[in-house]
């Protein structure tokens, strides 16, 4: 499968690309940053670290998108909602991995899955993704008796709060229970908050140093607690999960999907 990398010299990009260079049948066809970047024309294996691969990183991912299968894509809102938009066009498999859309940018990703693959994640590892179905199932089984409360933490150069992975994970035990998330999250405290609403479910946000990712997930009783986490180790776990989500997408026809559907859980 021949894959593009949109953000190709960001911390994703890089992995993404060691991943490919280490998979069969799948080739680094491409590499993406945007206009003015220091990086075009440079090797994009050079960048990642995997010695020359002969593909120099462009702006132009237009005329890119003709030529290749599909495009990985971790970076920004704005440029994955444009990206959304010339996959379409191109008709190829689009994977995105990046995370902090608004409501809008969600609404233009899914008019764009009516003409193209999509396979979207806050979370590309099999670990979470694991996780996300036990939440549910947690979710389902404890009343709301139990509070739900989902800590996470990352490195401090992360631009977005709540983490796509813990929104996801909010999604995953609002689904269990059988409730709209967007009615019970509580992103903030401050102050005298009052008591803590029968039934939300609440997250807490930590930057700092290097950390790839971390997630937990608190179900906080009358005298007990449940905790389920997660610890990413290593940003391969996400790019591997991309690639198998590509290869996944392959000839599928057009529509959004999720880690869950590639993963069958
Ligand atoms: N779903 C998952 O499993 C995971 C999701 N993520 C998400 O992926 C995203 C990226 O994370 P990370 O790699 O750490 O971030 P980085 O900032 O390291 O990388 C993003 C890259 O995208 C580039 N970029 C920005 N705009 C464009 C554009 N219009 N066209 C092409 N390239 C562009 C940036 O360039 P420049 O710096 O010049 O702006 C940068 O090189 C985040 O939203 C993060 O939350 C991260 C890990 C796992
Ligand atoms: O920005 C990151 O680094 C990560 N972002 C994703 C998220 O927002 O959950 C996935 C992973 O936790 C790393």
């Amino acid at each position: 499968m021949r894959l593009a990398i949109m953000g190709a010299a960001g911390r994703m990009g890089r992995a993404l690309i060691r991943t490919i260079h280490e998979t069969p049948n799948c080739d680094v066809s491409g590499a993406v940053e945007r206009a003015g970047s220091p990086f075009i024309g440079k090797d994009a294996g050079e960048v990642a670290g995997v010695g020359p691969l002969g593909v120099a990183i462009t702006s132009d991912a237009i005329s890119l998108f003709t030529h290749v299968d599909g495009v990985l894509d971790f970076t920004t809102p704005a440029a994955s909602v444009e990206t959304a938009g010339l996959a379409a066009q191109a008709r190829i498999v689009h994977v995105i991995g990046t995370t902090g859309f608004s409501p809008d940018d969600e609404a233009k990703i899914e008019a764009a899955a009516r003409h193209a693959t999509i396979i979207k994640s806050g979370n590309m590892s099999l670990g979470v993704n694991l996780l996300a179905a036990l939440v549910e199932k947690a979710a389902a089984a404890l009343d709301e008796r139990f509070d739900i409360e989902i800590i996470e933490m990352h490195h401090k150069h992360k631009v977005d709060a709540p983490s796509g992975t813990a929104l996801l994970l909010g999604e995953a035990a609002a689904d269990g229970r059988h409730i709209q998330l967007a009615d019970h999250k509580i992103t903030a405290r401050e102050g005298h908050t009052g008591e803590r609403p029968l039934g939300a479910i609440g997250f807490a946000a930590l930057r700092g140093g290097s950390v790839v990712g971390d997630h937990s997930v608190i179900f906080a009783g009358a005298g007990e607690r449940i905790e389920l986490s997660h610890r990413a180790e290593d940003r391969q776990i996400f790019a591997r999960g991309a690639v198998a989500a590509a290869l996944w997408g392959q000839g599928k026809g057009p529509g959004l999907f999720s880690m869950r559907n590639v993963l069958g859980l």
